[in-house]
């Protein structure tokens, strides 16, 4: 099978862009896992696959696979990426898409300095939204690490959901968080069921945190966009950040804005760009 595809990236987080619409995919886990090595195959943190939507009131569906090849549920930089890629393929001439995720419907609006701003409706807490394993919904639960780890035998962690898991630790400095130490840790602990994704953030003050994030199934990414709503929300939550957030990530910053209230849209907004178009040959 010989397959089109572009390579994108939202602030280092990377991509291999897929259209499902004008050629015909079939991809396995295992092509999925060799496509996203960096020395043998295509290289990325996550496959994006454009597929025809399946609700008429919706512009397009897209699936998202991490490097392992694991389908999830959402993700924040790739958004952006796919709203570029449809109008780039001229596959919609739209501005404003309404787009089907395995996490539920985004709707996202290429503005005219082409960063892209996406509504990624509104976080949720509740332990099961994840899920995670709790008794009660919590601002902050302890988890117990395995082993110690980093020097420490338990983490006070926030959970977050955005349609795919988080959890958020709160840290002093990103520089020396102990991401490579506990990220694998936590991302596979027993208490989420689904494995989760890692933020470690640094409050500088009410309007700006850095952030690093350990992802679920692919490990230290630049940036992490759903990552980056998850920790503003976890801080929003917990008081300690204001309503429109500036997140610097390795990769560069994106601007998170919610008002705080359960019911209500958080947004992210940020650049997009693509590096190259590429074929390649698949058995
Ligand atoms: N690793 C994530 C998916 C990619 C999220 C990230 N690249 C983003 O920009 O949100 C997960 O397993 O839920």
């Amino acid at each position: 099978m010989l397959l089109n595809f572009t390579k994108m990236h939202g602030l280092g987080n990377d991509f291999m862009v897929v259209d499902g619409i004008t050629q015909r995919v079939r991809l396995t886990t295992e092509q999925i896992g060799e496509l996203s090595d960096r020395h043998t195959g295509v290289g990325f943190d996550q496959l994006l696959l454009v597929e025809p939507p399946r609700h008429p009131d919706m512009d397009f569906r897209y699936r998202i696979f991490n490097a392992d090849g694991s389908e999830v549920e959402n993700c924040g930089n790739g958004a952006r990426c796919f709203a570029r890629f449809v109008r780039d393929k001229q596959l919609t001439r739209k501005r404003t898409l309404n787009v089907e995720t395995a996490g539920g419907p985004l709707t996202l609006i290429v503005t005219q300095n082409q960063q892209v701003r996406v509504d990624m409706g509104s976080p949720r807490f509740a332990p099961d939204s994840l899920p995670f394993i709790a008794d009660e919904d919590a601002l902050v639960h302890t988890l117990a690490l395995p082993a110690t780890t980093a020097g420490l035998t338990q983490v006070d962690v926030s959970v977050v959901s955005m349609g795919n898991p988080h959890a958020v630790l709160l840290v002093d400095d990103v520089e020396q968080a102990p991401v490579e130490a506990l990220g694998p840790v936590l991302e596979s602990h027993e208490r989420f069921p689904r494995r989760v994704n890692v933020g470690f953030m640094q409050i500088k003050n009410r309007s700006r945190i850095d952030l690093r994030v350990f992802e679920r199934g692919t490990g230290e990414t630049r940036a992490c966009g759903t990552g980056a709503c998850a920790a503003v929300a976890s801080g929003i939550r917990r008081g300690l950040l204001d309503t429109r957030t500036k997140v610097r990530l390795p990769g560069g910053t994106l601007t998170i804005e919610w008002s705080g209230h359960p019911d209500e849209s958080l947004f992210m907004t940020g650049p997009v760009a693509t590096v190259f178009e590429g074929r390649i040959e698949l058995e």
